[in-house]
């Protein structure tokens, strides 16, 4: 792994990126798409510091945001200002293929619920992480966090890539390192306290979609 330079490492803090999750939440908690964005794209961020390996997994994370940022930017943006409001606009004016792809491939509704999925993986790599031990193998901790979650909305193919990206991750201190949060016990108590937020978007967005049938847009 390339690591950062000291004025890249100034101008990063794992911390900073979570805390955008944290600011999507609003006061009658609905979420908000422009920080929960901002949460993803700090952790492309994150990611591309890893090294280029994981280069596939940033595109096209990065592409999904790109597609839902276009969103709040244009005519309608209004519409995207939240999940909630996102959903109700696009259900209403039949803006989403449901059952199987046709006129809207690229639908807010569908993009965000790939992201969605992996919110789930994020959960349960960073619970992982904070219970691990010094000898931990962060490889071990992303497969299996990613085996339970992620996996199974992927083709072999995606499956197999992903596998073998994840055997190129730092070790555990590395990991922690890069994160530039502080020392192994500060990244622990950071990791304490973003968690539960991260837990509460997902919930909240997995019951509005459930809510609506729209776990299983194609
Ligand atoms: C302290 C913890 C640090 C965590 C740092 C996390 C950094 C993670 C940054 C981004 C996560 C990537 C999010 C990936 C979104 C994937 C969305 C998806 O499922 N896309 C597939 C389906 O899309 P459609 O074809 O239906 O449009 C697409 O086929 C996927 C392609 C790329 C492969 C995705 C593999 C995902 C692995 C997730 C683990 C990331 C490993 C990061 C290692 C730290």
């Amino acid at each position: 792994m390339a690591g950062p330079t000291a004025s890249e490492n100034q101008n990063f803090c794992f911390k900073d990126e979570l805390d955008a999750f944290k600011l999507s939440l609003s006061p009658n908690k609905e979420v908000i798409l422009e920080h929960y964005l901002a949460g993803w794209s700090g952790l492309v961020k994150f990611l591309n510091r890893l090294g280029n390996v994981f280069g596939f997994i940033s595109k096209d994370a990065s592409s999904k945001i790109q597609i839902l940022k276009n969103f709040l930017n244009g005519e309608h943006g209004s519409e995207y200002f939240t999940v909630q409001s996102m959903v109700k606009y696009e259900l209403e004016n039949n803006l989403v293929d449901l059952k199987k792809a046709g006129s809207h491939p690229e639908s807010g509704c569908r993009t965000l619920l790939r992201l969605h999925r992996a919110l789930r993986w994020l959960e349960l790599f960073l619970e992982r992480l904070r219970t691990s031990q010094e000898d931990g193998k962060t490889s071990v901790m992303c497969a299996d966090a990613y085996n339970e979650s992620l996996a199974q909305f992927h083709p072999w193919v995606i499956r197999k890539a992903a596998g073998l990206a994840f055997c190129m991750l730092p070790g555990r201190l590395s990991f922690f390192e890069a994160m530039n949060v502080g020392t192994p016990d500060q990244v622990v108590a950071m990791l304490g306290e973003a968690l539960p937020v991260v837990v509460e978007v997902y919930q909240i967005t997995q019951d509005l979609y459930a809510k609506h049938d729209l776990l299983d847009i194609p």
